[in-house]
């Protein structure tokens, strides 16, 4: 069985895949520091608490945090005797090469939600993800990664309003009642949720008008489905799509005898 680790900046998410569905997903705070063996502690205690009979032969891992990996590579190593595929180094291949200016190192997540992307819906799908950041991943027809656009996520501008205005509070993402707030609260969460639907929108016309060709959108990540209740944002909304993108990845570097 294969344990897929997808380690954001914010979050990294633990899903182990029988080979047809994922058997569990657990969840913990990103921290450079954490060990193998806490993350053992964590992953063994969840496991057992779930009832989960999982044989783990193999990990790969996507980690926009360079620091966490030589952790959880001993982790891999110690707990279930395997050398982990990394995506973004060079052992690790990719069914289709990135293309973006040399010498960028475009983020693993990023290169997995594009090969999720292409499997499941062909080429041309531009990915909007809402994690730390809020990116949008471009998938060439060929199911290349073109490139895309990096904004601050969601939570990253409410906490950056939070540090930086010392009347603003700390508010929590939620779709506000009316556009023109009538009390402080709501007034941020007017500016966070109907800016960010107008980002959203405003980005993804200027990426099918520069692209040329239609275009799928899909979105991903935790704050898609609340987005998508303020307007018709995307075509479709797949919680798993990095994961399930880091299983393709996998499949692939198998077939090639890694
Ligand atoms: N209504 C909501 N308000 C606030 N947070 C939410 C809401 N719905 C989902 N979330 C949060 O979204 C997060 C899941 O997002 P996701 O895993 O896509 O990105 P992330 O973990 O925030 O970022 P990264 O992947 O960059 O570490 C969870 O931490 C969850 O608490
Ligand atoms: C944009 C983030 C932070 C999103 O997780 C990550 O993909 C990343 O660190 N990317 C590196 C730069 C790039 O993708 O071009
Ligand atoms: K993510």
């Amino acid at each position: 069985m294969l344990l897929a680790i997808d380690c954001g900046n914010t979050n990294t998410v633990f899903s182990i895949w029988d080979g047809e569905k994922f058997l569990c997903t657990l969840r913990t705070s990103t921290h450079h520091a954490r060990t193998a063996d806490a993350y053992f502690t964590w992953y063994s205690t969840l496991i057992n608490h779930y009832g989960i009979k999982a044989d783990i032969t193999d990990v790969i891992i996507s980690s926009t945090v360079p620091r966490v990996v030589f952790n959880l590579r001993v982790f891999a190593d110690r707990f279930f005797g395997c050398r982990p595929l990394v995506v973004g180094k060079p052992e690790c291949k990719l069914p289709v090469a990135p293309r973006v200016d040399e010498g960028t190192q475009p983020g693993p997540d990023r290169l997995a939600n594009a090969v999720a992307a292409f499997d499941r819906h062909g080429g041309n799908v531009v990915v909007v993800d809402f994690g730390t950041a809020t990116n949008f991943d471009v998938v060439a027809e060929d199911g290349a990664y073109v490139g895309g656009v990096i904004a601050p996520g969601v939570n990253l501008s409410l906490e950056a309003l939070h540090s930086g205005a010392a009347a603003l509070p700390h508010v929590d993402i939620s779709q506000p009642e009316k556009v023109i707030g009538t009390n402080t609260v709501g007034c941020i969460q007017s500016g966070v949720f109907w800016g960010y639907t107008g980002l959203i929108e405003g980005i993804i016309a200027r990426v099918k008008a520069e692209y040329g060709s239609p275009m799928k959108v899909v979105g991903t990540g935790g704050l898609a489905p609340l987005f998508e209740q303020g307007d018709h944002l995307f075509d479709t909304i797949e919680d798993d799509l990095t994961m399930h993108g880091l299983t393709v990845i996998h499949d692939y570097n198998k077939e090639q005898g890694a």
